[in-house]
């Protein structure tokens, strides 16, 4: 891929995944620069090569792709300092959730090339999985890059509607959190019938990682089957899948990601 440069406004979780993924990949660290006003938060980059900046307007001028990666409430602010950059020749990816590129282009007027992105943090460990919508004037080889870009650290998938970001989000951006949360609840049950918090932990991480790799590396099967064949009649996994279903594990897993897409469309309206 090109290594065109790269400023990131804002230093947070994501943008921690994304550069520290792509340093990872052999992405020169000279060609990206992170802003943040938060010097712990900087010093990580530095420590790792990155070009690091206070002067948000300063560095972006200076950048060929500029990624805004703040808090989608911290959006109007951070766009509104960069309002004397020209934007024309320069690609903007945004990772913010629920910020439309209309909205963009409303804050940034001199920004035509806007590829909207939905990573998520697996990103560090190459492991990503990223949406992305471009609306139709982005020129080709931005949509490219951005394609690129996000390669390095895991796979993509375009959507053609804008309006599909908002599911986007919850099945990249914010499922790994669902795994994490499961995770925690069978390390709490595992410690609390006598595993070591450490013990618990190896056979959760094992399993996880164990029933992902069979999932990818067996795309024969169904998630269905998978499952069936774990459980014999009248065994212990039944036993224990009897428990989710009886507690309706399904419809709650709907309801959440209905409420991240819920949330995803409020904040649209908000911010
Ligand atoms: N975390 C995740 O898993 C994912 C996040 N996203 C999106 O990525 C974006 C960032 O999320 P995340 O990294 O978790 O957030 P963080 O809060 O961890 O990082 C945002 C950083 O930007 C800083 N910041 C705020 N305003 C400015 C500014 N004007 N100039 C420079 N830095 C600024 C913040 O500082 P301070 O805190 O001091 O304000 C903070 O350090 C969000 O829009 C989110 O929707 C998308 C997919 C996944
Ligand atoms: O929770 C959030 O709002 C952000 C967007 C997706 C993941 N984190």
């Amino acid at each position: 891929m090109q290594h065109k440069s790269i400023c990131f406004i804002g230093g947070g979780n994501m943008t921690q995944a994304i550069v520290f993924g792509l340093l990872k990949q052999g992405y020169p660290a000279a060609h990206i620069t992170v802003c943040d006003h938060n010097e712990t938060k900087l010093a990580l980059f530095a420590e790792r090569g990155v070009q690091i900046s206070t002067n948000n307007e300063q560095s972006v001028k200076q950048a060929e792709v500029v990624v805004l990666a703040v808090k989608p409430q911290a959006a109007e602010a951070a766009c509104a300092a960069l309002s004397a950059v020209d934007f024309s020749d320069k690609l903007l990816i945004s990772i913010m959730a629920a910020i439309s590129s209309q909205r963009l282009t409303a804050l940034l007027p001199s920004a035509h090339n806007i590829v909207r992105v939905m990573p998520n943090t697996p990103a560090l460990v190459s492991e990503g999985m990223a949406g992305l919508f471009a609306p139709t004037n982005v020129v080709a080889e931005f949509k490219q890059f951005a394609q690129e870009l996000l390669s390095a650290v895991g796979k993509t998938c375009w959507v053609e509607q804008e309006s599909d970001m908002h599911v986007v989000t919850a099945a990249s951006g914010s499922s790994p959190a669902y795994f994490f949360l499961f995770m925690e609840a069978m390390q709490q049950a595992l410690s609390n019938m006598g595993l070591t918090e450490q013990q618990a932990r190896e056979f959760i991480q094992q399993s996880a990682l164990g029933a992902a790799k069979m999932v990818v590396e067996k795309p024969q099967f169904s998630f269905t089957t998978l499952r069936e064949n774990v459980t014999s009649k009248g065994g212990t996994t039944a036993a224990a899948l009897a428990i989710f279903e009886q507690h309706q594990l399904a419809s709650t897993v709907e309801q959440a990601m209905q409420a991240c897409v819920a949330r995803s469309q409020e904040m649209e309206k908000l911010f």
